[in-house]
């Protein structure tokens, strides 16, 4: 704590430059999606290596590429990108620069939401596809410093032989990798409900992962409730509809469980209309534990440091504030009590430089 006594998220001064602030502050990021996550450069890339695909390689030509009309249509273009992924080396390039674009963040922790059954049913061997992730895992760790884990998700509109295949590759132990620690549920919602996926999550919790389902991203604050209690989530991708429900406000502020929000998507999906009737405050005020995440940054026109700074603005937040959300994410992160604290520690002396006089 660089100013003990203080209360970060309400006793507020307006900061000098938060944008140079947000930019150097460590950071670690909890929901952010594999392929969501490829650049302009990386799908460019890959376009290149695969000329018949139907995805823009011209930078300004995915702007409008990436602009959705609705939450089916994100999909349907984020399904086209996944299309550009074929090889195992498609799979470690994509990794691998992700990461260092996360490093340029100074991002030195993310959970990254891959979602293997993408590539297997489209022809990837399933041990070269561990393979790829990890060798880009390790050579990211080592040259950018970077720290990657795992979040394998069912895409649950694929139906339950997705969750089958899912949690087959999350928990056989000759396949699953190292850097594995969470199992989740991406996709859209809508006729997609939650408790049909309890028996896959019971399996890969009994395997030592951990539960992060999107949920109320699309759909009401029931497809939450849903996800605690059938599914056991220990945070919630998104949650934006539980701003509808006050006793699920209270459930998730008393027990603790993180909400992962992503303002810019939530606007970009069109599941929220503008950034100014985002919930993300209504959270706050209830005491519930927000962390800042991106998503599918290059696809919402976005970036974590972005995403600071626009809950840096919808809450009103100075340096310490800022400060006090990038440990909510290394609190409610799966990283061992040593590399959390490591990273808190990298925030508070960060800040307390930067607010000397
Ligand atoms: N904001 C988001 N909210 C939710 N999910 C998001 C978000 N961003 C990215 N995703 C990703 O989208 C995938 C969706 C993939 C999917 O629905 C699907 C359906 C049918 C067939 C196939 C296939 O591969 O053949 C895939 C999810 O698994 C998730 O990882
Ligand atoms: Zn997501």
């Amino acid at each position: 704590m660089p100013f003990p006594g203080r209360n970060p998220l309400t006793d507020q001064r307006a900061p000098r430059d938060p944008h140079a602030f947000i930019a150097g502050l460590p950071k670690a990021e909890l929901h952010v999606h594999h392929v969501g996550s490829a650049s302009p450069r990386i799908v460019a890339e890959l376009a290149a290596r695969h000329p018949d695909s139907k995805v823009p390689t011209d930078p300004e030509a995915l702007v409008d590429y990436f602009t959705f009309t609705d939450f089916a249509h994100f999909i349907e273009v984020y399904l086209s990108v996944v299309d550009l992924i074929r090889t195992p080396e498609d799979v470690r390039l994509l990794t691998y620069e992700v990461a260092r674009d996360m490093a340029r963040q100074q991002v030195r922790y993310a959970e990254l939401t891959i979602t293997p059954f993408s590539s297997t049913r489209r022809g990837i061997d399933e041990r070269a596809f561990m393979d790829a992730i990890e060798d880009a895992r390790k050579a990211a760790e080592a040259e950018f410093g970077t720290v990657l884990r795992w979040c394998f998700d069912i895409p649950g509109e694929a139906g339950l032989e997705s969750a089958e295949e899912t949690a087959r590759l999350a928990t056989d132990d000759r396949l699953r990798p190292e850097g594995l620690v969470s199992f989740g549920l991406g996709g859209p919602e809508i006729g997609v409900p939650r408790p049909q996926f309890k028996p896959y999550f019971d399996r890969a919790i009994a395997a030592g992962l951990r539960s992060v389902p999107h949920a109320g991203e699309t759909t009401g604050p029931q497809t939450v409730w849903d996800a605690l209690t059938e599914l056991r989530a220990e945070r919630i991708g998104h949650g934006t509809s539980s701003a509808q429900d006050e006793k699920l406000l209270a459930h998730l502020a008393e027990h603790r469980i993180p909400l992962e929000v992503c303002p810019t998507s939530n606007i970009a999906t069109r599941a929220v209309r503008t950034l100014e009737e985002h919930p993300i405050r209504e959270f706050v005020k209830a005491g519930v534990v927000v962390t800042i995440n991106s998503d599918d940054p290059p696809m919402f026109g976005t970036d974590l440091n972005n995403e600071y700074a626009v809950a840096a603005r919808l809450l009103g937040l100075d340096e310490l504030g800022i400060a006090e959300l990038a440990k909510n994410a290394v609190h409610a992160s799966f990283l061992d009590e040593a590399g959390k604290a490591r990273i808190a520690g990298e925030i508070d002396a960060y800040t307390a430089r930067w607010l000397a006089p």
